[in-house]
């Protein structure tokens, strides 16, 4: 088995039961598996290659466990990610306030990783309006407030899933190049100096 570079930490952070490990199945896998549910033991991890524009962003998905008994075992997961989804469930109340938590915890502790609000399950609010339990606008309004990215999702039919790890790859590269040191960011421009250069004096140019 080769090893795959990874050029993005992703956290996959909310209340047990919310859906991460669906998430992930249906992004990386394209499937939902239905079946009894069976929650997360400690974290499992996959590695994805993306496309975004020309380059290949290799994403590097942490999806931790849910259950307050694995808590501490989370936060060890988020150490270091650039992004971070946090997922509660459209249907439940209690695992927005869930959600409220894993934010505070990585304002506090992880300030840069990029935070990505994802309202998980909304086929079932497609199915039956009256089972949202959190407002599109109050999550909406939370989102804006962290200078978070929003998202409704559903494993089940796809909705809106690729489209939300696309943001995160694409979010990634545009600042991957403020985040270099300024070691890198020096090599880079002077290649950036040097490639203007033979392009003005090249003959024909
Ligand atoms: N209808 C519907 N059910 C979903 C969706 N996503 C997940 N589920 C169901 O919700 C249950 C929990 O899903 P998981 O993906 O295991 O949840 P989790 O957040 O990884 O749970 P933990 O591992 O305990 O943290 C399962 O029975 C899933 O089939 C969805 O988009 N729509």
């Amino acid at each position: 088995m080769t090893a795959m570079r990874v050029d993005v930490k992703v956290v996959m952070l909310g209340k047990e039961s919310v859906g991460k490990t669906s998430l992930v199945e249906r992004y990386v896998h394209h499937r939902f598996l239905v079946g009894p549910y069976q929650n997360t033991i400690g974290a499992a991890f996959v590695a994805k290659p993306i496309q975004v524009g020309e380059k290949v962003i290799t994403l590097g998905i942490w999806d931790t466990a849910g259950s307050e008994r694995y808590e501490a075992m989370s936060r060890i997961y988020y150490r270091g990610a650039r992004a971070a989804i946090v997922c509660y469930d459209l249907t439940d109340s209690s695992s927005f306030q869930r959600a409220r938590f894993w934010v505070k915890e990585l304002q506090n502790y992880e300030e840069h990783c990029k935070i990505y609000l994802c309202g998980t399950k909304n086929d079932l609010i497609q199915e039956d309006r009256s089972l949202r339990k959190i407002d599109y606008h109050d999550a909406q309004d939370f989102a804006e407030e962290i200078g978070a990215q929003h998202f409704e999702t559903s494993s089940k039919t796809g909705n809106n899933v690729d489209e939300l790890f696309q943001k995160v790859a694409e979010d990634y590269n545009s600042t991957a190049f403020q985040y270099m040191t300024g070691k890198t960011k020096l090599a880079w421009l002077r290649l950036l100096q040097a490639a203007c250069h033979i392009f003005t004096d090249s003959p024909g140019s």
